[in-house]
């Protein structure tokens, strides 16, 4: 099988909240206005589909899903990802989209995709690495002790065809050209862009990929992309469950071991939170500088029972009022973050 015959595969990768699921959601609009067809595999460090559900609203196209929760994708047996891939490509995919998880090295992906049984039917057609712009070097000193996770964090940049230097609405010029700098310590060769909320130009990434001629526009507009906003639009095949140290506290949170010194706490909300939102942020923050990355569905007394997707990242808040009718919870992901403490905390403080 030549190249052109072969499924495309593009690779997100980028630290926590670098913008990873802005630019999939992106991704996939650009593919449905092609009449391609992708296969998206996302991987979520956390046992819950926070990123899945976002995507699967802000999208109207319909496509096959695998996602990979509780762990990250890197340390996942070779069997798994295979496994996922599999699933993907029996759906006749034009193209593959893999959202790597935050700590994921993408150099260990490409060496899975590199298996015979799946370089037969695939070729990585680009890894793109998103930086963000605001805090990417804080990072690398706060995680300088951690030889693993700088491993990760310097591979993310180096393996990439594309660096997106993303949210640069948060920071000056001048910021902008240190961590250019920063990134071309590492990768002197790819393309560097600049962007807000992941807009790059998207031309070249899909000039050379085709639909099936069964899918060409026409044929995918008959098959019916449901309309942006209704529910479940994704062919979901099959969560993977990832081997992880993991347990569940007599209050019902959900601690994991996730990868390097970095670890995720799921925290259920089994009613709608009689506190306002300005305590539950003073929560949130109270965790802060171990806490790297927040994200959860919400849902308070007051002023209103609307549902809330609640995301904390570079220490910013961000929250959305969403038509969600599913289960609240957050999830917190950091760096040595004292699980029991917040656990108990949040016993008290719900
Ligand atoms: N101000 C600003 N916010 C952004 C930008 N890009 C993304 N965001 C916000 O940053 C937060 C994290 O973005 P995501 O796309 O979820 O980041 P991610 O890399 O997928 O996050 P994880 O999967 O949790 O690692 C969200 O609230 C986004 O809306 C940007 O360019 N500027």
């Amino acid at each position: 099988m030549n190249t052109a015959m072969k499924i495309p595969v593009v690779i997100l990768s980028g630290f926590l909240g670098s913008g990873k699921t802005t630019l999939l959601i992106k991704l996939l609009e650009e593919a449905a206005a092609r009449g391609l067809k992708p296969g998206v595999l996302m991987n979520e460090l956390g046992k819950r589909d926070i990123d899945g559900e976002l995507v699967t609203r802000s999208t109207s196209a319909r496509f096959p899903l695998e996602k990979m929760l509780d762990g990250c994708i890197c340390c996942t047996k070779k069997d798994e990802i295979q496994a996922a891939l599999a699933g993907l490509l029996r759906q006749d995919p034009d193209l593959l989209l893999l959202e790597l998880t935050g700590v994921a090295n993408p150099e260990e992906i490409v060496e899975q995709l590199a298996e015979p049984s799946l370089i037969a039917k695939l070729y990585l057609h680009r890894v793109i690495t998103l930086v963000d712009a605001e805090h990417a070097l804080e990072y690398n000193s706060i995680f300088a002790s951690d030889k693993q996770l700088v491993r990760t964090l310097r591979s993310q940049l180096s393996a990439a065809d594309d660096l997106i230097i993303n949210k640069t609405d948060l920071i000056p010029p001048v910021h902008s050209s240190k961590v250019t700098e920063m990134v071309r310590k590492y990768n002197a060769e790819g393309q560097v862009h600049y962007a807000v909320n992941a807009n790059i130009p998207l031309t070249s990434l899909f000039s050379t990929i085709q639909p099936a001629p069964s899918r060409s526009p026409q044929a995918t507009a008959a098959a019916g992309a449901s309309p942006r906003g209704s529910r479940s639009p994704f062919q979901i095949i099959q969560p993977h469950p990832h081997q992880q140290a993991t347990h569940t506290s007599a209050t019902g949170e959900e601690a994991s071991t996730s990868f390097s010194r970095i670890n995720t706490l799921s925290l259920p909300i089994r009613e709608p939170l009689q506190i306002p939102a300005s305590k539950l942020e003073r929560f949130i923050k109270k965790w802060s500088p171990s806490l790297l990355r927040a994200k959860g569905y919400v849902r308070f007394t007051r002023p209103e029972k609307a549902a809330y997707l609640m995301q904390y990242s570079g220490k910013r808040f961000n929250w959305e009022e969403i038509d969600y009718d599913g289960p609240l919870y957050l999830v917190l992901i950091g760096y040595r973050l004292p699980e029991q403490v917040i656990a108990e905390e949040w016993a008290i403080l719900r």
